[in-house]
């Protein structure tokens, strides 16, 4: 059977169910032998009344339905199974940590060590030096459950991180010449869409390696899953600088509190709603528009209530003229004497563009650079007053972007952080491969690779969600009402399912790219 990226392992049922399952080794490896799961003598497991997970067990993507609507995509519960595909002395296993920073990466490599120690007896773990290219170009850490006793209180990951540097075809020799048969892969898009050559590469070798990732992402932009982990640490730190911006503000005579948090735009892509924007706001820019994830932003000032105006790479604005941004900040300085700016630095970007034009420039992973947004409108907006002699303001700037990165996981994170990487344990241990550990619709699955790259989570502007952060600071849209109009027919789902209130992956059966003419589930 042919396999690539756009391969789809689909199980069908009555009622329009369908199951996205993730592939098991088995798929190209028959005959492989099975060992009793260890857990069923471990007393924390042997006294839960449903210890194993059913292997019929699935959890839906979408849970608000009609009636009649079909039941909709499924994923594979995550949890131990009756039966594991290694022997716990077999197992060889490592994690590696790529992309940027984010809160309970730490936490995360705590408990897959921990988990594979305590759960499966397993004893052979490293940790591979500096994200993906470690793997051929640096020595690995040995990880044991006394070196990791520790690192959930710390931020960073003890075992570095890095962009770039995938070399598929050198990372898999460095799998094969050590012996590693299971690969823990924590990171964000890039590295899971890196995590799922790899797992192509291990099949196409007929390697017994199970490959695992676990999402990570400061921005919240992976889709299908709920929330990824550190999201609400970065949220919670955020007040802080949010504070600091509302003291900082009200504390003189037309004060302006400018914060900027992460949230960058997460590709391009041609909107056309943005070109209606352009028409109807009677101001040029690119048609080529950035998507974006600002949900730091989003839930930042939903948290704070201190927060006047929001601006998220998906919801375009404009500076100058009527509805204008000038035009309320003016507003509200006249009304409250002071206000408080979040901006994610994704926002404005095509703004930006327009006014610096410097050349695009990409980082070692090929995500864009971008220009600093929250030094631009802070700009911005001081020479707009002074040009125009209407009032004195006083503004200050905070960019905690780092500072919100590079801490250690709140408490609700940690817990997070547990169940992914105990799950991600499990799978592997199960003989599951090419999946991801995410909950869903608060239930821990585990989802195919192609399902977290194929697109890019970001804040739908038509949504209920951002309805309410609008309601909640009162600030203008910057759309009028056919751009809202031209939003919602692009954001309807193709099919009658319903996606939930904050919708944000509109991924539905019918669009599963290429699916074999008949599936067998898999036997485990
Ligand atoms: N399309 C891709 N194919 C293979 N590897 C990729 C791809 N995109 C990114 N990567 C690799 O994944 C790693 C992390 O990617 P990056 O975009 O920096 O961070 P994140 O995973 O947090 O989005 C880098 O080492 C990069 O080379
Ligand atoms: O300066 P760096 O390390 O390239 O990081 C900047 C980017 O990293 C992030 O914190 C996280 O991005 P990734 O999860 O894609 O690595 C973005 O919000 C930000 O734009
Ligand atoms: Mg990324």
């Amino acid at each position: 059977m042919e396999h690539d990226s756009n391969f789809m392992k689909v199980v069908t049922g009555d009622a329009g169910y369908v199951l996205e399952d993730v592939p098991h080794l088995t798929d190209y490896i028959p005959d492989l032998p099975t060992y009793p799961n260890p857990l069923r003598f471990n007393p924390a497991y042997s006294v839960v009344k449903q210890y194993f997970v059913h292997v019929d067990d699935t959890v839906p993507q979408k849970i608000v339905v009609h009636k009649d609507s079909p039941r909709g995509v499924h994923f594979r519960r995550a949890g131990p199974r009756q039966k594991v595909y290694f022997n716990s002395d077999e197992v060889h296993a490592c994690i590696v940590t790529c992309g940027g920073l984010c809160p309970g990466l730490n936490t995360v490599i705590r408990e897959i060590v921990c988990g594979l120690y305590h759960m499966y007896g397993v004893n052979k773990i490293l940790g591979i030096d500096g994200g993906y290219r470690g793997f051929y170009s640096k020595n690995t850490i040995p990880l044991t459950p006394k070196v990791v006793n520790d690192i959930h209180k710390r931020g960073g990951t003890i075992i570095g991180t890095s962009r770039g540097g995938h070399d598929t075809s050198k990372i898999v020799d460095s799998i094969q010449d050590r012996g590693i048969n299971q690969v823990y892969i924590i990171g964000g898009d890039g590295t899971q869409k890196g995590a799922a050559v790899i797992y192509e590469e291990v099949r196409r070798r007929g390697l017994k390696v199970a490959v695992a990732g676990i999402p990570k992402t400061i921005d919240n932009d992976i889709p299908v899953i709920d929330k990824s982990f550190g999201f609400d640490t970065a949220v919670e730190e955020a007040q802080r600088a949010i504070n600091a911006a509302h003291v900082e503000a009200e504390s003189t005579e037309n004060g302006i509190g400018v914060v900027k948090l992460m949230g960058r735009y997460s590709g391009k892509f041609l909107n056309p709603l943005f070109g209606l924007a352009v028409t109807e706001c009677k101001f040029f820019f690119s048609i080529l528009r950035f998507t974006g994830a600002g949900f730091i932003a989003m839930y930042a000032t939903l948290a704070s209530r201190d927060v006047d105006l929001c601006l998220i790479p998906e919801s375009p604005f404009y500076l100058e003229g009527e509805g204008g941004l000038f035009e309320f900040v003016e507003k509200r300085l006249k009304e409250n004497g002071h206000m408080v700016i979040v901006i994610a630095e994704g926002a404005g970007q095509e703004l930006l563009a327009e006014s610096l034009q410097s050349a695009d420039q990409k980082d070692a992973s090929g995500n864009k650079l971008l220009r600093d947004v929250g030094l631009w409108i802070s700009h911005k907006i001081k020479e707009h007053f002074a040009k125009n002699h209407k009032m004195d303001i006083t503004l200050k700037y905070i960019d905690p972007t780092y500072m919100i990165r590079a801490i250690p996981s709140n408490a609700s994170d940690n817990v997070y952080c547990t169940l992914l990487a105990q799950s991600a344990v499990h799978g592997a241990m199960a003989g599951y491969t090419g999946f991801t550990s995410g909950l869903v619709n608060g239930r821990q699955t585990y989802i195919p690779f192609n399902r977290i790259t194929e697109k890019q989570n970001m804040v739908v502007i038509t949504d209920r969600m951002w309805a309410r952060l609008l309601s909640s600071t009162n600030q203008p849209s910057f759309l009028g009402p056919k751009d809202l109009a031209e939003a919602k027919k692009q954001e309807e789902p193709p099919t009658g399912l319903l996606d939930g209130e904050n919708c944000k992956d509109h991924h539905q059966p019918g669009n599963l790219g290429k699916l074999p003419a008949s599936y067998e589930p898999t036997a485990n």
